[in-house]
């Protein structure tokens, strides 16, 4: 009870990207980008309560692919929050997780945005925004966003966001694949298909900001765009017949989310998306799909 009583629980939602624009290669190793982040209806629910230690735990169909170690991002978020206000990082994390692992949904900065607040929250901290949105972007490039949810442009390695209007609700189906995919391994990827090509600086889409703020699915579909696809199909070619199977069903658009292996498809409405869940289902070409809404709050206290 006293357990109970001193947990906290943070509901965190998955992402995709509408736009992501790739610049060339950084100094850092990381790349520029425009990445137009959505946040969408799929969540996992990171629970935090007082422990002897720091200790990770994870349930879910994909739970046994989730480090439980210091790397998990949950547990980075706990120790650096901790650092910074000189306490012990003494907590137990349980992630509830539904979002798919290494899938190009963030799934991992959203635990890490997630845990961020839940301790913030039970060890009575109290920090700013401004505060929690800049340990986000030590964990990593996508954290940020998981913390802000709606839609965000995201610059710089995609860290510094500026929240963006959305005037509708959008409908999407995302196939699940077997497998993951890393994220620096289509970056690679990404760079050797661009060896001899001069890549343009990378710059947001004016009818897909556009778009969004109207909430018009049709001009939407027309404007997304994802400079990795072509990576991810490269290391993995079976995902095109994933997305030529949604489009075959009624998708109106349909692209690799982020770094894949995750593809991700826009309908027009709540019937469209489930016809083109089942057909999804239905061809064996990918593990399962999820019928989705956005945009989706972000991290949230349950
Ligand atoms: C591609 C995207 C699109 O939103 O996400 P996923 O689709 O994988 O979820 C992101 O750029 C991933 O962000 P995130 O997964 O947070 O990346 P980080 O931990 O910061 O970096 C992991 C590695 O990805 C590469 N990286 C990441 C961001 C960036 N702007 N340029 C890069 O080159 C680097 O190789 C880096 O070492
Ligand atoms: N909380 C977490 N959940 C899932 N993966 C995690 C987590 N923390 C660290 N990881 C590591 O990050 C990798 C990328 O995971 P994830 O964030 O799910 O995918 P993506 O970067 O494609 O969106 C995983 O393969 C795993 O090794």
């Amino acid at each position: 009870m006293e357990e109970q009583m001193r947990s906290v629980t943070v509901r965190v939602p998955a992402k995709v990207n509408v736009q992501l624009a790739v610049g060339g290669a950084r100094p850092d190793g990381f790349h520029d980008l425009a990445n137009v982040f959505l946040a969408v209806s799929l969540f996992d629910e990171v629970t935090v309560s007082p422990s002897d230690g720091l200790r990770v735990t994870c349930s879910g169909p994909d739970a046994d692919q989730v480090p439980l170690d210091r790397t998990n991002l949950a547990a980075r978020a706990a120790e650096l929050l901790a650092a910074r206000h000189g306490i012990a990082p003494d907590v137990h994390i349980h992630i509830a997780k539904d979002i798919p692992v290494a899938g190009g949904m963030a799934g991992g900065s959203a635990d890490g945005a997630g845990a961020l607040l839940a301790c913030d929250a039970l060890w009575g901290l109290n920090s700013s925004r401004a505060a929690l949105l800049e340990i986000c972007a030590e964990l990593g490039s996508d954290v940020p966003f998981s913390l802000a949810g709606g839609a965000a442009l995201g610059v710089g390695r995609g860290e510094q966001l500026t929240e963006l209007p959305v005037g509708g609700t959008f409908h999407w189906v995302f196939a699940v694949a077997d497998g993951g995919l890393s994220t620096p391994a289509v970056y690679r990827e990404f760079d050797r298909l661009n060896e001899d090509v001069r890549v343009p600086e990378p710059a947001a889409s004016q009818a897909l900001l556009q778009a969004l703020r109207t909430g018009d699915t049709t001009a939407l579909a027309a404007a997304l765009a994802n400079d990795l696809q072509p990576a991810a199909l490269s290391l993995r070619p079976s995902l095109a017949a994933t997305l030529e199977t949604g489009m075959e069903a009624g998708a109106l658009a349909a692209l690799v989310s982020g770094s894949g292996p995750t593809t991700a498809f826009l309908t027009k409405d709540e019937d469209a998306a489930q016809t083109v869940a089942r057909a999804l289902t239905a061809s064996g070409t990918c593990r399962t799909a999820r019928v989705t809404t956005s945009p989706a709050p972000g991290a949230t206290v349950v």
